[in-house]
């Protein structure tokens, strides 16, 4: 976590547990949210990300385990509060508006009483780019900016803690990029704390603050993107986040030998079999001049021979395959912009030490 835990968080999950029948799909997940902060519940389909947030938002009830918003209890110990009593705004998936009133009245829909509702209903409107489309009704309105409205209509409330599950999934690719950076710089300036269920990594990325990884019920790595990127806690934590390749090893007196030479694994017991895990971005080529390759380095050992097997042109990159000399090892790469080479072709790879990760097995 990135934040000091003695402060009071606005959302805060204790030890939850959810059993469906004999099986746990939330298994003792516990995860603290401050003001300001958008965390994404990230992971595969069915590993427990949307009960987690049912379960914050009090639609769905844990079996063991505390829910607490600003530092009080709103589930758990035999209490209930339903989700309207807890001061959190909802965004699903279907973020339905209520296709009778306009746009003004659907987003001051739950401040009907606030004597200034007026003025926040413009505010919020304004925030999103839609300061002319107060009298105008849903069905007049695209996709993306249904989105926006029904995203101003959560906040209109000034929720604590706003919920949110894969709210943009249901916009087309073209709209998607612009409306979640619109949805992001709004729900910063709102200063609310922010649970974002999805299972998109490239979205989580965008969006968070801080990544909340799960895997069958469990929370099994938190932390920033660029910290989850780069100190994946093992392979598949590593493989959720991009292709990878893996090399397999064993380590003898500390050593593990590679096709890159050997990895110093300290710490690792002799005989332990290990995976040595590498980024296809991370691999450099370098052409063979006479059967020789670049000099190696402390930074990246010693650079290793292969041949290419295919190169295939994916737009703005392209991705070589490779068999290397060493032990059938196949590697891929992928480098920016046009770089074909043909089959055949020998060529270098190297890669910095401290881009590769090594998981005991
Ligand atoms: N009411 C229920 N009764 C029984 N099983 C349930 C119920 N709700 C969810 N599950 C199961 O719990 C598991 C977790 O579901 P959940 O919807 O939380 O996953 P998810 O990570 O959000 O997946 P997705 O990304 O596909 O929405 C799934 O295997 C699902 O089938």
């Amino acid at each position: 976590m990135t934040q000091d835990t003695n402060e009071t968080a606005t959302l805060e999950l204790r030890d939850i547990s959810r059993r469906f029948g004999s099986r746990n799909v939330v298994d003792g997940l516990s995860l603290r949210l401050h003001a300001g902060q958008v965390t994404c519940l990230l992971g595969p389909s069915g590993c427990g990300k949307s009960t987690t947030l049912r379960i914050a938002a009090g639609v769905d009830q844990q079996t063991t385990g505390h829910v607490l918003i600003n530092g009080e209890l709103v589930s758990g110990d035999g209490q209930h509060l339903p989700p309207e009593s807890r001061g959190i705004g909802l965004m699903f998936q279907d973020f339905a508006l209520f296709p009778h009133l306009t746009v003004a009245k659907n987003v001051g829909f739950g401040i009907a009483r606030d004597p200034n509702r007026d003025v926040r209903v413009r505010e919020l409107l304004g925030k999103v780019g839609l300061e002319d489309f107060g009298d105008k009704f849903p069905h007049q309105l695209s996709g993306g900016e249904q989105q926006r409205v029904a995203l101003a209509r959560a906040l209109a409330p000034r929720p604590a803690v706003m919920l949110m599950d894969e709210p943009f999934s249901g916009l087309d690719n073209r709209l998607r990029d612009t409306v979640r950076d619109a949805t992001l710089e709004l729900l910063k300036s709102e200063g609310t704390a922010v649970l974002m269920v999805t299972h998109e990594p490239e979205e989580a990325m965008r969006m968070a603050d801080q990544i909340a990884l799960m895997r069958d019920g469990r929370i099994v790595q938190s932390g920033a993107p660029y910290n989850i990127y780069n100190s994946p806690v093992d392979r598949r934590a590593a493989a959720f986040f991009s292709d990878i390749n893996v090399i397999n090893g064993q380590v003898h007196g500390a050593l593990t030998r590679t096709p890159f030479g050997d990895f110093l694994t300290p710490g690792i017991a002799d005989g332990k079999d290990v995976e040595i895990v590498i980024r296809p971005q991370h691999l450099r080529i370098d052409f063979d001049r006479g059967g020789r390759g670049p000099n190696p380095t402390v930074e990246e050992g010693t650079p290793a021979r292969g041949v290419v097997e295919r190169a295939r042109f994916l737009g703005h990159q392209s991705l070589v395959e490779f068999a290397m000399d060493y032990d059938n090892v196949r590697l891929h790469a992928v480098v920016p912009g046009v770089f074909l080479p043909n089959a055949g072709t020998p060529l270098w790879l190297s890669v910095r030490r401290d881009r590769c990760f090594v998981f005991v097995q």
